[in-house]
């Protein structure tokens, strides 16, 4: 890890410039090839881009103490998502994202909780938070970072007990080692304590200041941001921090955080599109909230009731931010972010631009029935909160990455229109379009854009066109780069072209499957009521016994002046109804999407025979007809009846 101290102002200018642009003494990593394990992004988008905070509620085992009192257990895990508490004999449930038992082990809350996915994101440039929320002793430490004292050890050895911290800058290296962009790591490690910000990195720098600005909001000025350029230097970047934290033994936690920390790696990806180096800056930020504590339960003594007090109120700005965020129907006039440093610095992960996942730590202990029920709440409402997740780039970077970004979804599309036009026309079966390359790799679909956008924004864009056109005279963007926009504006603007054209050729045939399909279903009934009507009388063709037809025809005419008859006739129809859903399943094979242009030939088929089918029946009932009307000219034939 490279430590250096700047004057404060240095620092200062420095924070700003290194977060949006990496030093040029930065070393990139070196990066090797190999299998891309990205995940889809499974986060749920709403119409405008938002996406709720997760939430994951994890249960600890019972400490010595609980168990030694033969404390009662008042929450337990009932399914992966669902938990239930317990209070004089009532239970009440409650739903998260997640929900970790006393069982779970640290890899499988790092599983659980998808946090590969967030890393994933803030490798694509988007900012992304995790933070533990809870009573203090909950377990906060110990899922963020780990066992504190083992992590603020010199020689540190990883173990099963390593908490999210270690397994997400580890897999961090994996991931930035296999993907194609260059990256460069730097991080910050930062401590609310007694409501003044302190650098865990550098201590000796004393008391720092909260500042804001257009760029980065708030953030910590003069903090100390140092280079990473191998997983062990973000490693020390921690233990450094943890030995730095300040630490208070009381009767529920002998190692209590006495403050809130932050680490925070920033992400600079470089990715070179068509020649042209686009950046993006990625930030994640883990943050372990000290917890509440009640004075009576703790017995905090001398400086550490201050504490108590500080940590108290800032969780409660916390708690005011949270509610006036998610409590949509009693709004605050303004949300409380500055009403405390934590909320300032947390600004942009609750109810801002960043993904953001809380931990809810609990105690299962009925001791602690009301914090657990405080945290559950706390939790809850966090769930309702709504942010809006962008990534975070240069405006001309942002421009050619949305430009391209375009492009390659309407490349696609058309790509996949033309297939199904080609094979309707060629008779042959449609196939959905794999996206993977020749030697069988999965193509990387087009980075996401600044906005996540979901499936109708890309139908809608694609439909509608490309809104924002770009302004060749924008006096903000050079010249050769204007060049290039207008190149890429051109290209889409084709591609748009054939996109509308393919698209009404497609509309056609999903128009005439629809007229075929209703065609045959029409065909269908009438078959099926020519049938019943032969009911126990196979047609055969040539089939001219006389005295068979008179009996059919005078059994018919009987029936036919029987009122009970219409009510037969009914059922029949309904069964009719079913006999043609069914043929209709059948002739539309497996498949009823009408985009599956292929159907449509095997319809036309059917449709002719069912054609023929009916065209016979119908001969063959002019022919009864024409028999039934000769012998109603004969009355002696019905004499005997
Ligand atoms: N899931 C768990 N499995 C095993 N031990 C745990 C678990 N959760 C917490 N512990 C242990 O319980 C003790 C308290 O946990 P921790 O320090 O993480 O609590 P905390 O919520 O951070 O408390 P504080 O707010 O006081 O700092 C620690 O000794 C920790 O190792």
């Amino acid at each position: 890890m490279n430590k250096k101290t700047k004057t404060p102002q240095q620092q200062s200018q420095a924070q700003n410039q290194q977060i949006n642009q990496p030093s040029p003494m930065m070393q990139p990593m070196s990066l090797q090839s190999g299998p891309s394990p990205s995940q889809p992004d499974t986060s749920v988008l709403d119409e405008s881009g938002g996406e709720s905070v997760k939430v994951a509620l994890r249960i600890r085992p019972m400490n010595q103490l609980e168990q030694g009192r033969g404390d009662e257990q008042c929450i337990k895990a009932i399914s992966d998502s669902n938990c239930q508490l317990y209070y004089k004999g009532v239970a009440k449930q409650f739903r998260f994202n997640a929900v970790l038992d006393e069982r779970c082990t640290q890899q499988e809350v790092f599983m659980k909780c998808n946090i590969q996915e967030l890393l994933d994101a803030a490798l694509d440039g988007y900012s992304a938070t995790i933070f533990a929320y809870g009573q203090t002793g909950s377990g906060k430490t110990y899922t963020i970072s780990g066992v504190e004292e083992r992590l603020a050890r010199e020689k540190y050895i990883s173990d099963d007990s390593e908490g999210i911290i270690p397994r997400a800058t580890r897999y961090l290296w994996q991931i930035m080692a296999q993907r194609a962009e260059q990256f460069y790591v730097k991080a910050s490690f930062t401590e609310i304590y007694n409501e003044q910000l302190r650098d865990l990195l550098n201590p000796a720098s004393g008391i720092l200041h909260c500042r804001w600005n257009l760029q980065n909001g708030f953030f910590v000025e003069d903090l100390m941001i140092v280079e990473c350029t191998s997983y062990s230097d973000i490693q020390a970047v921690l233990h450094e921090g943890m030995r730095n934290r300040k630490q208070g033994s009381h009767e529920l936690n002998k190692d209590s955080s006495r403050s809130h920390s932050i680490l925070t790696a920033y992400l600079i990806g470089e990715q070179n599109i068509d020649g042209q180096i686009v950046k993006r800056y990625g930030k994640f930020s883990f943050v372990d909230l000290a917890g509440s504590e009640r004075l009576k339960e703790s017995k905090s003594q001398g400086d550490m009731i201050k504490e108590t007090g500080n940590i108290n109120k800032s969780l409660f700005t916390l708690g005011k931010v949270i509610k006036s965020l998610s409590d949509k129907k009693n709004k605050l006039p303004y949300i409380p972010y500055r009403d405390s440093k934590l909320t300032m610095l947390l600004m942009d992960s609750l109810g801002g631009t960043a993904k953001a996942l809380m931990i809810a730590c609990v105690s299962p202990s009925a001791a602690y029935y009301e914090e657990t029920l405080s945290t559950i709440n706390y939790a809850t409402s966090t769930m309702n909160i709504q942010n809006k997740p962008v990534i975070s780039m240069g405006e001309k970077d942002q421009i050619i990455y949305n430009l391209t970004r375009e492009r390659d979804l309407l490349k696609m599309e058309n790509q996949y229109l033309r297939e199904q036009l080609q094979r309707y026309t060629n008779g042959l079966p449609i196939e959905i379009p794999n996206f993977n390359d020749k030697n069988g790799q999965k193509k990387q679909l087009p980075p996401l854009p600044s906005r996540p956008i979901s499936h109708n924004q890309i139908l809608n864009s694609q439909q509608n066109g490309f809104d924002q056109q770009v302004n060749p005279n924008n006096s903000k963007i050079d010249l050769p780069v204007n060049k290039i926009l207008h190149e890429y504006q051109m290209e889409i603007n084709k591609l748009k072209q054939e996109n509308d054209e393919l698209r009404n050729a497609r509309d056609v045939s999903v128009k005439n499957y629809h007229i075929v399909m209703n065609e045959n279903n029409a065909l269908q009934l009438k078959l099926e009521n020519l049938e019943q009507i032969f009911i126990g009388n196979p047609i055969t063709k040539g089939d001219h016994d006389k005295s068979k037809i008179q009996e059919e025809y005078m059994s018919s005419a009987l029936l036919i002046e029987n009122s009970d008859l219409k009510k037969k006739v009914a059922s029949l129809e309904e069964k009719n109804m079913e006999l043609a859903q069914i043929a209709r399943k059948n002739l539309s094979g497996k498949s009823s999407d009408p985009n599956d242009l292929h159907e449509i030939v095997q319809l036309k088929q059917t449709n002719n025979q069912l054609q023929q089918r009916v065209e016979f029946l119908q001969a063959r009932e002019r022919d009864l007809l024409e028999q039934i009307m000769r012998l109603q000219r004969q009355p002696k034939a019905y004499a005997g009846f």
